[in-house]
C-alpha cells in the first residue's frame, strides 16, 4: 500500500574521500538521527542548492576540510521509519593546503581501512556504497 501523504525524500550529498588506502568517515552526534553511526561525511542539500556546493559547504562546517567534488559514485534511496533519503555519494579530493579533518560538528572523525567498514556500524542506507568502497581499500587494514 502506498503512503497516503508521502513527503519528498531528504536530499543528502556525501563524500567518498580516499587517501593512502583509507577512507574518511565521521560519526553522528548524540541526539541526531542514527546517533553514533559512522557514515560518509556530508549533509542535507538546502532548497535550490547545487549538491556539489552543498558538499563543499558541509565538509568545511563539519570537519574543516576544503575539497574538490568529482563524479558520482553511487545514488541510494532509502526509507527510514521517520523519513526517506536520497543520498548522492561523490568522489572527493582534498585541495592542496587543506587542513586535516577535525571534528568541528560531528562526534568523531577517522581514516578507515576495509576492516572498519562493518555494515552494522553504518546507517542502513549505506550498504551499497560500503561494498563499493571496501573493494577499493587495502585488504589488510
Ligand atoms: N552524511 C551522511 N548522511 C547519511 C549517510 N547515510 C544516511 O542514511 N544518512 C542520512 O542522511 C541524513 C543526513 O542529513 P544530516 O547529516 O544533515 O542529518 P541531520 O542530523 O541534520 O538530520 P536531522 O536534523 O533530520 O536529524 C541523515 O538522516 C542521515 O542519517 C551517510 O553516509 N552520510
Amino acid at each position: 500500500m502506498t503512503d497516503a501523504s508521502p513527503r519528498p525524500p531528504v536530499l543528502v550529498a556525501a563524500a567518498v574521500l580516499v587517501e593512502e588506502g583509507r577512507v574518511l568517515l565521521t560519526q553522528r552526534k548524540r541526539g541526531t538521527h542514527l546517533a553514533g553511526a559512522w557514515e560518509f561525511p556530508g549533509g542535507k542539500v538546502e532548497p535550490g542548492e547545487d549538491p556539489r556546493a552543498a558538499l563543499v559547504r558541509e565538509l568545511v562546517e563539519e570537519i574543516g576540510v576544503e575539497v574538490s567534488v568529482g563524479d558520482p559514485v553511487e545514488v541510494t534511496f532509502h526509507k527510514y521509519p521517520e523519513k526517506s533519503v536520497l543520498l548522492l555519494f561523490f568522489w572527493v579530493t582534498r585541495l592542496p593546503g587543506s587542513p586535516d579533518p577535525r571534528p568541528l560538528d560531528v562526534a568523531d572523525v577517522k581514516w578507515a581501512g576495509a576492516g572498519d567498514l562493518a555494515p552494522e556500524l553504518f546507517p542502513p542506507a549505506d550498504v551499497a556504497i560500503l561494498s563499493k568502497v571496501r573493494a577499493l581499500l587495502s585488504p589488510d587494514t
